[in-house]
Formats: structure tokens, C-alpha cells, sequence
């Protein structure tokens, strides 16, 4: 059984972010989808990419379920990471990093489907959600490339009007343009959006965008974790998800 809770904002973050707490179901026509952690199990594939590039150095390789904590930030950090632990930022004008970026990105694109899959509900609720008649975007810190090439190979590109990357703009999650760069794109308003992801990034993004967000509990981050951040709703499956939002007629 899926499951939902409220978790009650704090004033702290009323004063930080001038919103005072919703409670669903939320009123909206856009649906922002964050992708790794919340879509999509990724996590096997970039750790066989991130493997494949420390193996080819000589280097120890990683537990898959370490590599998917490290998740979240887009490729470079990723890697990053996965070089020099959690908390490291990716170097700038390093030209042995950067070939080990592209060295990623090139294994990665070619096993970006190996073991990847949506996680269970997702391909059902998003039918259902697209059937409601919710708007549909991805809005992910993957390369925009990466992120429409994994939704092509596992047949989701249909659900999504717009999809937007970590590098299709100049700033990305926690930042909150990505989440206005998508409404736009959907003909719809940022204050018509509902966000669903499994991070900070994503519930910082949102906070900062003034809308709900609806975190997930079963991706790369910890309940705990998550409900630190004040997430307006968090859920343990993505079914609960369609009794969260209602449709606004426009
Ligand atoms: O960091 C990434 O590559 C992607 O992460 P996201 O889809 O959870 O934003
Ligand atoms: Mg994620």
C-alpha cells in the first residue's frame, strides 16, 4: 500500500520562502518531474559508467549502491565524487578530468538502458496522469541529451511535453529556473506546477519557485533526509502521487 504524509512546515521556512503550507490535493495543470531517483532506477548504469572509467585508470571500483548516494547533481559532479568522495566539486580547466567526463558520458550513452527501468507505478501513473489531463515535464540535472535518449530507449518520451536538462540552461536545481523554463514551455504558469522529486535539489527548487512539492521517499535519498527539507507531501510509492494533485481547469 502506498502511502502519504504531510509533513508540516516549520516558520522557518514560511519566512524563508513567503509560502504558508497547502494541503492536498493540489490545484495545478503542470506536473515537473525530476528523472534519476524518482522516474527512473538509474543507479546500476551510471555506476557500471563510473566503474568503467575508474577500472580504465586503475583505480578501485565502487558498490553500486554507493554510487547512486552520489546521485543527483549532474555527470561532472557525479564523477567528481566517485574520484574524490561526497562533497567534492568537479574541477574546473582540468584536462584530465574533463576526458574522464567524456570518457562517462560516452560509455554511459551507449549502456544508458542496460539495467535501468521506471520504478514500480510510474509507467501506469503517468498514463493515468496523462489521461487526467496534467501537462508533463521532466526537469532533470542529467545532460539534456542523456535524459531524452533514456526516456526514447524505455518508451516514456511520450508522456513528457518538455524536458529539461542540467546543462539546458545556465543554472540548474536547486536553482528554480529549469521549473519556470518548463511551465513556459508547457503554455502553463509556474504558480499552476507541482514538483515531484527524490532530493534537496529538487525540494529547494521548488521551495524557491513558491510550489509544492511532493517528495519521494524510495529513490537515492533517505526519508529522513527528505523530511528535514519540508516537502510539502512525502510518499513512498509513486501511486500515491494522482491523490495528491487535481486537475485545474484553466
Ligand atoms: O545528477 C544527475 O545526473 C541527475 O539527477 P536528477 O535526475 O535526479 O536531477
Ligand atoms: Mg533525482
Amino acid at each position: 500500500m502506498c502511502s502519504a504524509k504531510i509533513i508540516p512546515f516549520p516558520a522557518s521556512v514560511v519566512a524563508t520562502h513567503g509560502r504558508s503550507q497547502q494541503q492536498p490535493p493540489f490545484p495545478c495543470s503542470a506536473l515537473l518531474f525530476d528523472l534519476d531517483g524518482t522516474l527512473v532506477h538509474t543507479g546500476p548504469d551510471l555506476a557500471g559508467a563510473m566503474n568503467h572509467v575508474l577500472q580504465s585508470r586503475g583505480l578501485a571500483t565502487l558498490d553500486p549502491i554507493e554510487v547512486q548516494h552520489l546521485v543527483g547533481n549532474g555527470a561532472r559532479s557525479l564523477l567528481a565524487r566517485g574520484f574524490w568522495g561526497r562533497g567534492a566539486e568537479a574541477p574546473e580547466g582540468d584536462s584530465d578530468f574533463e576526458a574522464a567526463v567524456q570518457q562517462f558520458l560516452a560509455y554511459y550513452a551507449h549502456h544508458i538502458a542496460d539495467h535501468s527501468h521506471p520504478y514500480p507505478g510510474v509507467m501506469e501513473g503517468l498514463q493515468r496522469l496523462q489521461e487526467a489531463g496534467f501537462f508533463m515535464a521532466v526537469v532533470t540535472n542529467k545532460p539534456e541529451f542523456l535524459a531524452h535518449k533514456l526516456l526514447a530507449e524505455l518508451n516514456m518520451a511520450h508522456f513528457f511535453k518538455v524536458v529539461v536538462g542540467g546543462d539546458t540552461l545556465p543554472t540548474r536545481k536547486p536553482a528554480p529556473e529549469m521549473l519556470y523554463h518548463a511551465t513556459v514551455h508547457m503554455a502553463s504558469a509556474i504558480n499552476e506546477a507541482v514538483m515531484v522529486g527524490d532530493s534537496d535539489n529538487d525540494i529547494l527548487a521548488a521551495q524557491r519557485a513558491n510550489i509544492p512539492v511532493i517528495a519521494v521517499n524510495y529513490g537515492y535519498n533517505q526519508h529522513d533526509a527528505l523530511a528535514a527539507l519540508h516537502p510539502d507531501v512525502l510518499v513512498d510509492c509513486f501511486g500515491a502521487i494522482e491523490g495528491l494533485v487535481v486537475r485545474e481547469q484553466a
